[in-house]
C-alpha cells in the first residue's frame, strides 16, 4: 500500500538507505532469556519473540529462577493486546557481525502498539546496531524485521512509511530553520504544504518548541533540538517510533519531560515505541521491556515480570542481575556454545 497523505503534493520515497556491512549469523548459543508478562502479553510476545532458534539452547542460565507466586509482585494491568493485528514491530532471529565480530545474535521481540518498550542495555550490547538494521540503515544478513506485518528487507519503503525515527546523533540541518528542516522532512514523505505546515504547528506545540518555529537549529539548546527531532518524526503519523537514546546529553527536567511526552504518545496515538536506553529511570511500570546484553535478548516482557523471574527487589536490581558480567558474553567469543 502506497502511504499517501499528501493534499497537493506527489509522495517522495523514503530515502535510501546505504548497505551495511553484515557478516553472517553468529555461531555461539545464547543463554536461555527471561520472558515474563501478564498471560495474554506473555503469549503474544512468546510467539513471535520465542521462535525457535536454530539448534538446541544448551546456554548457561542467565537469571534465579522466577520468584514463587506468593512472593512475585503483582504484574501491573498491561494493554491488552489484539493478537489479530501485526505487531508493530516484530524482530526475529536478527543476527548481525562487524567484520566477522558478531555482535547480534538471534536477536527476537516485538513492540506492541500503544506500548512504550524499552529496550535497555549496556554501553555495547548492540542496540544502535539492532536500530540500524530495524531501520534499514545496515542489511540485515539473516532473521527478519517486521513493520506492521511488512518485510522491512522484502517491502523496502512500503514497509518503513509508518516508521518515524529519532536517531543517537544529531540529523537536524544546523542552518536552517526549525520551520525549514521540519518542511524538508514532509516533503520528503509526500505531504501537501497545507498539511505540512498545520502539522509542524500541532507537533511542535505540543512538544513545548512552537515559539523556535522560525529560529535557526543552531542556535537551539540540545534540548530543544530534540524535541524538534521528536517533533518532526511524528509530521508523517507513524505507526512505530523508534528513538534510540534521545536524551544522551539533555539535563534531568528536560529529560524527564521528554520520556513523559513519548510515554505519551505510545498511549493516546497508539503507537508502538521502542525507546533503547542504559537508563533505568526513563521506565515506567506498564511499560514493556527487551534487555539486550552482549548482543543476545537475555529477558522480555513487562516490567514486574522481569523483576519477579529475576528474583529481584526492583528493576534496578534486575537489570544488575541480568546484565552482571559472566562467561558467554561476548557473542563473538561463543564460550557458552554447547
Ligand atoms: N561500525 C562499527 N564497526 C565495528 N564495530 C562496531 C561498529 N559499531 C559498533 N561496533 C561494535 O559493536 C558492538 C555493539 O555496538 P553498539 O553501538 O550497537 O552498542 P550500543 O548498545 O548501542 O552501545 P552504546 O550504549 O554505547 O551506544 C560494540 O562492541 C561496538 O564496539
Amino acid at each position: 500500500m502506497t502511504r499517501r497523505e499528501s493534499d497537493d503534493e506527489p509522495q517522495a520515497a523514503v530515502p535510501a538507505a546505504p548497505p551495511g556491512e553484515g557478516a553472517g549469523p553468529t555461531a555461539a548459543t545464547p543463554p536461555r532469556p527471561v520472558r515474563s508478562g501478564p498471560p495474554r502479553r506473555r503469549q503474544a510476545v512468546a510467539k513471535a519473540a520465542a521462535r525457535p532458534p536454530a539448534r538446541d539452547q544448551a546456554g548457561e542460565e542467565v537469571v534465579a529462577p522466577a520468584a514463587s507466586a506468593a512472593s512475585a509482585p503483582a504484574a501491573p494491568a498491561a494493554a491488552p493486546v489484539d493478537e489479530a493485528q501485526p505487531a508493530a514491530l516484530a524482530v526475529a532471529d536478527l543476527s548481525f557481525a562487524y567484520r566477522g565480530r558478531p555482535v547480534l545474535d538471534r536477536v527476537a521481540f516485538r513492540v506492541e502498539r500503544g506500548v512504550f518498550t524499552a529496550l535497555l542495555g549496556p554501553n555495547g550490547a548492540g542496540k544502535t546496531t539492532l536500530f540500524s538494521l530495524v531501520t534499514r540503515l545496515f542489511d540485515a544478513p539473516g532473521g527478519t524485521v517486521r513493520i506492521l506485518g511488512r518485510d522491512a528487507g522484502r517491502d523496502g519503503a512500503d514497509a518503513l512509511a509508518p516508521l518515524g525515527v529519532v536517531f543517537q546523533s544529531e540529523t537536524l540541518d544546523a542552518d536552517l530553520t526549525v520551520r525549514q528542516n521540519l518542511r524538508y522532512f514532509a516533503a520528503l514523505h509526500g505531504l501537501g504544504t497545507r498539511t505540512a505546515d498545520a502539522r509542524i504547528r500541532e507537533e511542535l506545540e505540543a512538544i513545548g518548541v512552537l515559539d523556535r518555529i522560525d529560529d535557526r537549529v543552531r542556535d537551539l539548546n540540545g534540548g530543544h533540538r530534540r524535541r524538534v527531532e521528536i517533533a518532526r518524526a511524528l509530521l508523517h503519523r507513524p505507526e512505530l517510533l523508534l528513538l534510540d537514546e534521545a536524551t544522551v546529553g539533555l539535563d534531568v527536567p528536560t529529560r524527564r519531560a521528554i520520556v513523559a511526552r513519548v510515554h505519551r504518545l505510545a498511549r493516546e496515538r497508539h503507537i508502538g515505541v521502542l525507546w533503547t536506553t542504559h537508563l533505568i529511570d526513563e521506565v515506567e511500570p506498564d511499560d514493556a521491556l527487551v534487555v539486550l546484553v552482549a548482543g543476545r535478548v537475555v529477558a522480555t516482557g513487562d516490567v514486574a515480570g522481569v523483576v519477579a523471574a529475576t528474583a529481584a527487589a526492583d528493576l534496578s536490581a534486575a537489570y544488575d542481575r541480568l546484565t552482571a558480567p559472566g562467561p558467554g558474553r561476548d557473542p563473538a567469543a561463543g564460550s557458552n556454545a554447547p
